[in-house]
């Protein structure tokens, strides 16, 4: 078994790992103070069986729909009904069920390319924050959710770019990342996803092996620099843990 990363549970498969984010979630935003519930997506495969059961019997009528904020950690810039688009992958999976007031979507913008949809993301965030500067005791998200690419990348910061070191942004461009054919790419930067109540990262399938052993052996994927100011967690499945 590959040594996993502290705050891991192992879960049985992607199923028991869909159901125990969705209750996190469920418990993350029920202790939330305020009327204002801030929770960063992830995108990707993984967390698609989560969004859909949020949105199924058993769960759709726990979840407080009206107080939540829906965010992205990253996007392709790529039109929103594209096949590649992290937007596209959350609408299909909350489909009609979920009752998310359309004001509390905000889709990264993908129209202008990615310096620009970088900077009309980085103004949107603010705005919902209501600050210039992040503040160490107030995080900007109650929930952020993120996934480890097979190639070791999180949310849209690969190993080893420009965008990883980023700390005075809160939202960066990827314009190359050395995957071909590469999509350019916004992300949410390190100080950005690190300001969280709660952060839980969704691992599943023996394709991620690989990258769990390369952050095992120490070296220095995106994911070591991602803090929260509460916990951060690990839901990983036997498969992906080696079991
Ligand atoms: O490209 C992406 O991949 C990562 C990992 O996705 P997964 O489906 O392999 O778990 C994801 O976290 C990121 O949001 C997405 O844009």
């Amino acid at each position: 078994m590959i040594p996993l990363p502290p705050g891991t549970d192992v879960m049985a498969d992607a199923e028991a790992t869909a159901r125990a984010a969705a209750e996190h979630l469920i418990e993350m935003a029920e202790s939330a103070e305020g009327d204002r519930v801030a929770i960063c997506l992830s995108g990707g495969s993984t967390p698609k069986r989560l969004y859909a059961l949020l949105a199924s019997p058993g769960f759709v009528e726990r979840v407080p729909w009206s107080r939540i904020h829906w965010f992205f950690g990253d996007d392709r810039v790529v039109p929103w009904d594209d096949a590649l688009s992290n937007v596209r992958m959350v609408r299909e999976a909350f489909g009609h069920a979920a009752p998310v007031p359309s004001t509390h979507l905000s889709f990264i913008p993908s129209d202008a390319g990615a310096e620009a949809g970088a900077r009309r993301y980085e103004r949107m965030l603010r705005d919902f924050y209501g600050a210039e500067r992040l503040d160490p005791n107030r995080p900007l998200f109650d929930l952020v959710l993120l996934g480890l690419g097979s190639d070791g990348h999180t949310a849209s910061l690969f190993p080893g770019k420009p965008a990883v070191a980023e700390r005075d942004s809160w939202v960066a461009p990827v314009p190359e990342a050395g995957m071909e054919p590469f999509v350019p790419r916004i992300t949410l930067t390190v100080p950005a996803l690190s300001s969280s109540r709660s952060t839980l990262f969704l691992v599943n399938g023996a394709g991620k092996r690989e990258p769990l052993q390369r952050l095992a052996d120490g070296e220095d994927l995106p994911v070591r620099h991602i803090r929260s100011n509460g916990r951060v967690r690990w839901f990983i499945d036997r498969e992906a843990a080696g079991l």
